[in-house]
C-alpha cells in the first residue's frame, strides 16, 4: 500500500508525463530539424515522448542540450546530439522544450531550481518557439507565490558576498548561496563552474496590478514587477544570468525573447492545461 507521500509523487510524475506527451504532440512537427532540450525531471518525459516517435520521425532531427543532464538524455535515447555553439548565428532552432519551477499569468518563468538556467536561456532564446512543460504545482498567478525558495541567480563565486549584499538592498529576504548535495561540502557548482544564489522576494507584480502603478521606491521593500526586478538583477556585477525568463511578449524572435509561446501543465485530475502567449 503506497503512502500518501508516494501517491503524491506518483501523481506529480504522471502529470509531468501527460504534459510532456501533449506538448510534443502539439509542437514537434515531423519537418523540424533542430530541437532544443532543456533540463530537469520533466524534460525526461519530453525526451521519452520524442523517442517514442521512432527513427522514422527523429532520424532527420538534431537535438541541442542545455547542459550535462540533457546531453546524457539525448544520447541515451539514441537521438542525434549537437551543441548550441555550432548553431550558425543566422539560424534558429525550430522549437525548444523545457521545464520551469513556476509560471505566472503572463508566462514569465522562474527556472534554475536544479541549477540549470544560463544555457537554458541561451537555447530558449535561440528557438523560434519555446515551449514550457510542467506539472500542476508550477501553475501560479504571480512568481514567488508557490516557489518560495527564491529566484535562482548564477554568480561568479568571488562576487557572491557582494551579490548577496546587493540582493538584500533590493529587498530580498535572506538570499543565500545554494549548498551542494547533502554530504558534499561547499556550494552547488553549475555546469558552467559558477555558483547559484537563491534570492526570495515577495510575489512579483505584473504590469496590470494595482500596486505596480506606484513608483518602485514608494512600495513595500522588495516589491517589484517581474521586468523591474529582472532588469536590476542582471545588472549586478558578478551576476552571470538570472533564473527569471521574462519579456514583453511571447514571440520567439531573433531578438532573444525568453518567454514560452505555450506552457503545458499536467493536472492532478489527469487533464492538461495549456496557457498560450
Ligand atoms: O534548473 C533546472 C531547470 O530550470 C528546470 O527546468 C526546472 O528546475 C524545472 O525542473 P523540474 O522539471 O525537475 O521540476
Amino acid at each position: 500500500m503506497a503512502t500518501a507521500a508516494e501517491q503524491q509523487t506518483q501523481l506529480v510524475e504522471t502529470s509531468k508525463r501527460l504534459a510532456a506527451f501533449q506538448a510534443v504532440k502539439d509542437y514537434l512537427k515531423p519537418e523540424y530539424t533542430r530541437i532544443g532540450i532543456g533540463s530537469g525531471s520533466t524534460v525526461v518525459y519530453v525526451v521519452e515522448a520524442i523517442a517514442a516517435l521512432g527513427p522514422a520521425v527523429t532520424s532527420t532531427m538534431t537535438f541541442y542540450p542545455t547542459g550535462a543532464q540533457s546531453e546524457e538524455l539525448i544520447e541515451a535515447a539514441g537521438l542525434r546530439l549537437q551543441y548550441i555553439s555550432k548553431l550558425p548565428a543566422d539560424q534558429q532552432l525550430d522549437v525548444a522544450f523545457d521545464g520551469a519551477d513556476e509560471v505566472d499569468d503572463d508566462l514569465n518563468l522562474i527556472k534554475g531550481g536544479g541549477a540549470c538556467l544560463w544555457q537554458e536561456k541561451i537555447v530558449a532564446a535561440s528557438a523560434r518557439q519555446f515551449v514550457c512543460v510542467a506539472d500542476f504545482r508550477k501553475l501560479s498567478s504571480r512568481l514567488g507565490t508557490a516557489w518560495k525558495k527564491g529566484i535562482p541567480i548564477e554568480v561568479l563565486p568571488m562576487a557572491a558576498p557582494r551579490v548577496l549584499g546587493e540582493l538584500r538592498r533590493l529587498g530580498s529576504l535572506d538570499p543565500r548561496v545554494r549548498p551542494g548535495l547533502p554530504g558534499k561540502a561547499g556550494a552547488c557548482v553549475t555546469d558552467n563552474g559558477l555558483w547559484i544564489v537563491d534570492a526570495p522576494f515577495p510575489p512579483l507584480l505584473l504590469p496590470g496590478d494595482a500596486e505596480a502603478a506606484a513608483a518602485p521606491d514608494s512600495r513595500p521593500a522588495g516589491t517589484w514587477t517581474v521586468d523591474e526586478l529582472a532588469d536590476r538583477l542582471i545588472k549586478i556585477p558578478g551576476v552571470a544570468e538570472i533564473g527569471l525568463f521574462y519579456g514583453k511578449n511571447g514571440l520567439q524572435v531573433a531578438s532573444g525573447a525568453q518567454k514560452p509561446v505555450a506552457a503545458y501543465f499536467g493536472m492532478a485530475d489527469g487533464t492538461v492545461t495549456v496557457k498560450t502567449a
